[in-house]
């Protein structure tokens, strides 16, 4: 029901004005490319692609996955006020969001694809879905295929779409329990963790990929091969169970991580978005419309 063409008449300048403003921002500061590509993922699995987690109300920027972490919204606000410029009223935030994870990821050096479109946004948000819905970093195998299969994603869809921690950073309270208690993890990559993360708490940064944090490559599968997984999800991607295969295969063969990862962020972006007369186009991405 999405299409690549949607705004082909009504806002010919979309994509342009997009790549413009994720160009500016990835240039002052490399790590909002992988910053968007979270948010989207984040707005996706909560009542689907629709916007919800850019609203102030409901919540849902307070759900516990969200909270203190979540951020890119500031560049969201920007490309808005530039297409709000060029075609008032047409575009949605949901779909602005879908284009600047594509580019985010794009200017890291991943794959690129055409993003289908045509989501309007939500009016409602939900810190209760997002609890609910949201992977915790903490999760075993099972629960990370059970949390992407209620989205309609197959485990080798997550294994794929798992390789977006290839790049970015994260608070240490997302893997103090990992690098202090897990047996399954490289003694000298957790003792480097260690470094700058006490035994419990802390908002302090860590590469997610230890090798390329920068870069969108396939670093984070080998990574895995060698216990160097930082969140406890992550190494459960290799832990002796049925995605160890497709790792292996990722970590071997970087243009099929990047084909299968393209392949799955489109099937993500398609999680139940609102479309025709449901929902309504923001004129500003925090609130809904009066
Ligand atoms: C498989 C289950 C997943 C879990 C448990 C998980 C968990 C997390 C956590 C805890 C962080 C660090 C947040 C912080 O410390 O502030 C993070 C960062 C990140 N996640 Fe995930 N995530 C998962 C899947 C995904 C998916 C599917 C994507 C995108 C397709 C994604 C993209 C990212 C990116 C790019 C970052 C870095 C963001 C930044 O630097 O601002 N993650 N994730
Ligand atoms: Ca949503
Ligand atoms: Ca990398």
């Amino acid at each position: 029901q999405l299409s690549t063409t949607f705004y082909s008449a009504s806002c010919p300048s979309l994509e342009a004005i997009v790549r413009t403003g994720m160009n500016k921002a990835v240039r002052n500061e490399r790590r909002i490319g992988a910053s968007l590509l979270r948010l989207f993922f984040h707005d996706c699995f909560v009542q689907g692609c629709d916007g919800s987690v850019l609203l102030d109300a409901g919540g849902e920027k307070q759900a516990a996955p969200n909270n203190g972490s979540i951020r890119g919204f500031g560049v969201v606000d920007a490309i808005k006020a530039g297409v709000e410029a060029a075609c008032p009223g047409v575009v949605s935030c949901a779909d602005i969001l879908a284009l600047t994870a594509r580019d985010g990821t794009f200017l890291l050096g991943g794959p690129t694809w055409r993003v289908p479109l045509g989501r309007r946004d939500s009016t409602t948000a939900s810190r209760a879905l997002a609890n609910a819905n949201l992977p915790p970093p903490t999760a075993d195998l099972s629960t990370l295929i059970s949390l992407f299969r209620r989205q309609g994603l197959s485990p080798a869809e997550m294994t794929a779409l798992s390789g977006a921690h290839t790049i970015g950073l994260a608070q240490c309270l997302n893997f103090n329990g990992r690098i202090y208690n897990d047996a399954n993890i490289d003694p000298s990559f957790a003792a480097l963790r260690r470094q700058t993360c006490p035994s419990s708490g802390n908002r302090n940064l860590a590469p997610i990929d230890v090798q390329t944090p920068g870069a969108f490559d396939a670093a984070y599968y080998r990574n895995l091969l060698a216990k160097r997984g930082l969140f406890h999800s992550d190494q459960a991607l290799f832990n002796g169970g049925s995605e160890d295969a497709l790792v292996r295969q990722y970590s071997a063969s970087p243009a099929l991580f990047r084909s299968d990862f393209a392949k799955a962020m489109i099937k993500m972006g398609n999680i139940h978005p609102l479309t025709g007369s449901a929902g309504e186009i923001r004129a500003n991405c925090h609130v809904v419309n009066s």
